[in-house]
């Protein structure tokens, strides 16, 4: 399997597509989501992410008063979806690795069965708070940072694994992801503390960083800058998610933590129905990807979370 930064030295220079898809809920089959992404294939992806879907919890009143706390999975499948990539596409699937929902030792044993499917590419992530709740809880012995997931990984790398009375083990060999904030995340205090976060990512052992979606490319090329001038110099891919609806003006800033550009919150407001909007949505898009190429961009990474027409079109016109 090819890491993500050899894809990018083998391109020399020549923009990458990828895409990045959801595990469908649990009852679906696969099916839709390969029918979704083979019309994709067509720009050559060398690799796409799937996204890892950690547990919720459900409260369910009993007629005794008490609250009956359910634990369930909504998208579970990460890992076969990734084998089934691998194997209908031939495309490197990058499975998310979350701190979220995990112990240390089921990482190591998550990270041990990637191993020996052949995926040797993950992208490093702490993960949302798990629903309902608002705020991130790591499981007990688990870990409250990306950072030290990075640690452990790049540990694994070196045949370093968790409890040192394993022995002679093999070492692994993951080409490491990790998430950067153009507009900040919004837990941080500020954008240099975020910042220092992000460098510390790097230099726990990072290869590369995917940025979270933004609309404004002059937040990535900031962004860019900032990280250059620290002495960041892994490559850094940006994340794009055309709009496709008019509540996703109001939806997106708020989940995602971003703000939208005024032109296209103007164009948007005019449209008439959400098929108006998604096509703005396209040709804002189409336009940043344009920008990104000339800036030297060396992946454009889509967020398909659904149906993926938007980003053939968008991937016609740019690639
Ligand atoms: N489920 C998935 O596949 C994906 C999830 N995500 C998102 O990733 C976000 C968080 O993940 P990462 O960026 O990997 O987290 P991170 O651990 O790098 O940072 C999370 C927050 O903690 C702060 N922080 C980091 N290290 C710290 C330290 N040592 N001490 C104090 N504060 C520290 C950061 O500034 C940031 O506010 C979540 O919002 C998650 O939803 C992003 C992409 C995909
Ligand atoms: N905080 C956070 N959590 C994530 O899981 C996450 C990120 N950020 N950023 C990078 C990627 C991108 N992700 C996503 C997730 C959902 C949509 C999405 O399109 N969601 C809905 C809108 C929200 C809703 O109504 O539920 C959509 O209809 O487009 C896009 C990108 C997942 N990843």
């Amino acid at each position: 399997m090819t890491k993500i930064t050899d894809h990018i030295r083998n391109a020399n220079g020549k923009p990458i597509f990828s895409i990045e898809v959801i595990p469908p809920v649990k009852g679906d089959t696969l099916k839709n989501l390969l029918d979704n992404i083979e019309p994709l294939m067509a720009f050559k992806p060398p690799f796409i992410d799937v996204t890892y879907h950690r547990e919720e919890y459900i409260e369910r009143p009993l007629p005794d008063g008490t609250i009956q706390k359910i634990v369930t999975r909504k998208r579970p499948g990460t890992v076969g979806i990734c084998s089934a990539i691998m194997h209908k596409f031939g495309v490197d699937p990058v499975p998310h690795v979350l701190c979220g929902g995990f112990t240390r030792e089921e990482t190591e044993d998550f990270l041990v069965d990637l191993h020996y499917l052949g995926i040797d590419n993950v992208l490093v992530l702490r993960g949302d708070p798990a629903k309902p709740f608002n705020t991130f809880k790591p499981k007990d012995n688990g870990y409250s940072y990306a950072s030290e997931l990075v640690e452990q990984v790049a540990n694994m790398n070196n045949g370093v694994y968790l409890h040192e009375e394993d022995t002679a083990l093999s070492p692994s060999d993951f080409c490491i992801g990790v998430a950067g904030y153009p507009e900040k995340h919004f837990e941080a205090v500020d954008h240099e503390i975020d910042f220092q976060y992000l460098k510390q990512k790097i230099d726990k052992g990072a290869d590369y960083i995917v940025t979270q979606m933004f609309f404004d490319n002059q937040k990535y090329f900031d962004f860019v800058g900032k990280c250059r001038q620290a002495g960041i110099t892994v490559p850094i891919i940006p994340g794009l998610k055309p709009l496709s609806t008019r509540k996703q003006l109001q939806v997106l800033p708020r989940i995602f933590h971003l703000q939208m550009p005024p032109d296209l919150v103007t164009a948007v407001e005019a449209c008439e129905n959400d098929q108006q909007a998604r096509q703005v949505g396209i040709e804002w898009c189409i336009q940043q990807c344009r920008e990104l190429i000339a800036a030297g961009a060396p992946v454009l990474h889509f967020y398909t979370m659904g149906k993926a027409d938007n980003i053939a079109k968008i991937a016609k016109e740019v690639f």
